[in-house]
């Protein structure tokens, strides 16, 4: 259909920067100006590295996954735009100007509150309950994958690694070991590959630790995880160092001047046994808890 504004024209889409590389793709900055005037709007348009047909599958998912998401506290989908006579397609998305948290809240340190950055951890409980409602599970939650839309409004993105929950079970397994980072799962997850709602929880919190340690490189998950791994590891597998150490009830400790209550939710979001983990809703409550009482 002409009026179709879910497609996106090649020769109108105007190539402005690359924004980075997301999973198995890139994503550029774009303005879409089919007046030719520099007035179109700016957007975000990944690109497929067409190399594995796997992949292309994969990103057909994607873009589905997207497409059905409506939800402040998540990018929007803006449509898709077929090149090459429809043989490669890239996914059009909304451009949140104040880009990836994790740069967002490094570059702004010395002036987020509290207060802000669980704001921010309320929104994206409530873009995870809205996930939940569809039976999606992220798989892949961590600062570097959500967008700062501006000061007090951030939203969830890349959803490359998104599942669908089967209608019967409340877990996914994956055939193989996956490629989400290692800091960012949970236990079940490095050691029977099962992810569920209950593992993005568990992530959630690796995100809490993040916002509290306002994205210092430094202190990240995977350095702190590696440096209580020991620099001698040989033989096991890092994966399997870090599984042992949780089951050992090790966890990641309290970022610098972290509100102890705040450390308590994280601590809630690492409880070893998935059943026993918070759900979003649980968390978002109380988080919008803390929100009211530090005046
Ligand atoms: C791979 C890519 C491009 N990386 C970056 N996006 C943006 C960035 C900045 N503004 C954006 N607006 C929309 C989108 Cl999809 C990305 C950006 N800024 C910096 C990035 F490294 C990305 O997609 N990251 C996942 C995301 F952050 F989006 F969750």
């Amino acid at each position: 259909a002409t009026h179709d504004h879910t497609q996106f024209e090649e020769r109108h889409l105007c190539y402005i920067s690359q924004l980075g590389k997301g999973n198995f793709g890139c994503v550029e900055l774009c303005r879409y100006d089919p007046l030719g005037d520099n007035t179109g709007e700016l957007v975000a348009v990944k690109k497929l590295q067409p190399n594995k047909i796997s992949n292309q599958e994969d990103f057909q998912k994607e873009v589905k996954t997207l497409s059905v998401l409506h939800c402040d506290y998540i990018v929007k989908y803006r449509g898709v735009c077929y090149s090459m006579g429809r043989l490669s397609m890239s996914l059009v998305m909304e451009y949140l100007p104040y880009g990836s948290l994790n740069g967002y809240m490094w570059t702004n340190r010395y002036n987020i509150t509290t207060r802000r950055m669980l704001l921010f951890a309320s929104q994206i409980c409530k873009g995870m309950e809205y996930l939940q409602t569809l039976r999606y599970v992220h798989r892949d939650l961590a600062a570097r994958n959500i967008l700062v839309a501006n000061d007090s409004l951030v939203k969830i993105a890349d959803f490359g690694l998104t599942k669908v929950l089967p209608f019967d079970k409340e877990y996914y397994r994956l055939s193989q070991p996956g490629q989400s980072p290692l800091f960012w799962l949970a236990p079940e997850c490095l050691n029977e590959n099962k992810f569920s709602h209950k593992s993005d929880v568990w992530s959630f919190g690796i995100v809490l630790h993040e916002l509290f340690s306002y994205c210092d490189n430094n202190s990240n998950p995977k350095v702190l995880c590696l440096r209580a791994i020991g620099q001698n590891v040989q033989g096991t597998s890092i994966s399997m160092h870090l599984s042992n150490m949780l089951a050992n009830n090790w966890r990641l400790p309290s970022p610098p001047n972290c509100p102890s209550e705040v450390y308590g939710l994280m601590k809630d979001c690492w409880t070893y046994d998935f059943d026993k983990r918070p759900m979003f809703c649980d968390l978002s409550k109380k988080v919008e808890n803390m929100i009211q009482s530090d005046r």
